[in-house]
């Protein structure tokens, strides 16, 4: 992926939150977490085309959202920003996470565009820089950028690497959106967990502190995590609404999709050991 090439598509995976505790609060507002951060093979695509006026455009607006708004757009500019770059972009966004689901979707779309125009412009910024300048764009992308699964801490910028088992995830989208700064706001939401050390946590250690929250404002994700439970534990990544469960082998996980109920949406995917961008050149 070294060369301009609008038809390579660079990969955004989604992000599951194995689990994911808020231990404090910062003076800002901000809440201090401990979550393990997983990455799946299932995610949107981006496709870059160079422009010589400068420009970022985004040829596939989503519904709802402004181009100037889009975190692809605002990734692009940043990077622009942070570096004086003067050459443009015309991104391609094929959309395949849904929006406000808890798997980071508009996250690591921003930071596949931060390591793909490193790349494509030539920056040579390192991966810790690119991190930096993802933070500001929200608490999710350093993760992405950082391209290994890990415990992490602070708003979610600190992590330490963990090795994750090669196990198959159901992942449900029950049909709403949920805003994140809602659940954070909740006066009834938990900030005081007892933090635990990065070596302590083992698969299905803690729970999701955000889930009773988005349970109680949205009943739908109640709904699906009660059909989901019947087969494995259920949880909720993120501030939700998507949930998932896990399974040791894809023929038990294509199962229970199989079992699904008509008009739900969900699917089958491979936990991995990496993003699939984490080899890419960036020190
Ligand atoms: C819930 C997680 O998905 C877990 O991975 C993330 O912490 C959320 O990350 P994100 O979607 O990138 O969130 P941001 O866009 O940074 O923040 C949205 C809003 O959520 C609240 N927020 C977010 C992260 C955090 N650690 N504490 C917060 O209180 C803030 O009100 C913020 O304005
Ligand atoms: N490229 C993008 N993809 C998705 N959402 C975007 C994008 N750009 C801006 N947004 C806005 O960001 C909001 C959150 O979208 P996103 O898919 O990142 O949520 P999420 O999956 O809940 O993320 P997180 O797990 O980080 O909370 C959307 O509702 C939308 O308004």
């Amino acid at each position: 992926m070294s060369d301009w090439n609008w038809h390579s598509a660079w990969p955004a995976p989604a992000k599951l939150n194995l689990f994911l505790h808020v231990v404090g609060r910062r003076a800002d507002g901000y809440h201090l977490l401990q979550t393990v951060f997983r990455f799946v093979d299932h995610g949107d695509l981006l496709r870059f085309a160079p422009r010589a006026d400068g420009e970022v455009v985004l040829a596939t607006p989503l519904p709802g959202v402004p181009p100037e708004s889009d975190l692809t757009v605002r990734a692009a500019r940043l990077l622009q920003a942070a570096t004086g770059c003067r050459d443009g972009v015309e991104i391609a966004l094929e959309k395949r996470l849904p929006m406000g689901g808890g798997l980071g979707g508009g996250s690591s779309d921003a930071a596949t565009v931060l390591l793909a125009l490193n790349r494509l412009w030539g920056l040579g910024l390192p991966r810790a820089r690119l991190q930096e300048v993802g933070l500001a764009l929200g608490a999710d992308v350093p993760i992405f950028v950082y391209g290994r699964n890990a415990f992490a801490e602070g708003v979610g910028e600190a992590f330490t690497p963990v090795a994750l088992s090669s196990v198959w995830y159901v992942v449900l989208e029950p049909p709403v959106q949920v805003p994140t700064a809602d659940i954070f706001r909740s006066p009834a939401l938990r900030r005081d967990t007892p933090a635990i050390a990065a070596t302590d946590w083992r698969p299905g250690v803690g729970g999701n502190d955000l889930q009773p929250i988005a349970v109680e404002l949205y009943p739908a994700i109640a709904e699906y995590l009660g059909w989901l439970s019947a087969f494995a534990e259920a949880r909720m990544t993120g501030s939700g609404a998507c949930v998932f469960a896990e399974f040791a082998t894809p023929a038990a996980a294509a199962a229970v999709l199989a079992a699904l109920p008509a008009g739900w949406r969900g699917w089958v995917a491979r936990g991995l050991p990496e993003h699939p961008l984490a080899g890419l050149g960036a020190p």
